[in-house]
């Protein structure tokens, strides 16, 4: 009887619950179940995963990403003039996919892991609507550490939304989304730990 509720209460926290937002679809789950404590996943990421500093060309300039980043999958990846080749995916990774295939109901073949060091790590605003992740393309996000603020920027509207996406937290992006908002992590002053982010993709 206990072992049916523990199930019946997994299930029920596993279930995307949708944010409203315009122009676009977004659902997101608190605590997703992984099979396995949240800050364990997030030591094992850290010591498994080969952390690049990679550099990417902005108007012709050569700049270092603020965080460190990692691309596992079956796909190689292009973005901001550079190209990712992948590296296969490691049995935690397939783990954390499977959780977030089985939440999501989608299916994903690439994840690109980014490392925020502490509060001076960012990402810059951007739409992941690459040609390669299809028309409308569903993008799970996972984040483990320190809480940052996700922030979204309507394209053409003077529209913005902040989710704090704390660690074991799963959203999901899909719909028109990519096509009307930009997201991003802006530094922070305040002080904070580290914090990893996994967004799993489906590369055509
Ligand atoms: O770190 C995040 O929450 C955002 C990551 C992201 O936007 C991306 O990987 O494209
Ligand atoms: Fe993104």
């Amino acid at each position: 009887m206990i072992a049916r509720m523990d199930l019946f209460s997994d299930h029920a926290a596993a279930t995307l619950c949708p944010i409203p937002i315009e122009d676009g679809e977004l659902s997101f789950i608190q605590c997703l179940p992984l099979g396995l404590p949240a800050d364990e996943v997030m030591a094992r990421l850290l010591a498994e995963t080969d952390w690049r500093a990679e550099h990417i060309t902005v108007w012709g300039k050569r700049h270092a990403q603020p965080r460190l980043t990692a691309w596992h999958g079956e796909k190689a990846y292009r973005y901001s003039g550079m190209t990712l080749a992948p590296l296969p995916f490691t049995p935690l990774q397939l783990q954390l996919k499977r959780a977030v295939e089985q939440a999501s109901g989608r299916r994903f073949n690439s994840v690109l892991l980014n490392y925020y060091r502490d509060e001076r790590d960012s990402m810059g605003f951007h739409s992941d609507d690459e040609a390669e992740l299809g028309p409308q393309p569903a993008i799970a996000s996972l984040s483990f550490g320190a809480p940052r603020n996700f922030v979204l920027k309507h394209k053409r509207r003077p529209l913005t939304v902040k989710l704090a996406l704390g660690g074991g937290s799963l959203l999901l992006m899909a719909g028109t989304l990519q096509q009307h908002w930009r997201h991003g992590i802006n530094k922070q002053s305040r002080p904070c730990g580290p914090r990893l982010n996994l967004t799993f993709r489906n590369i055509c």
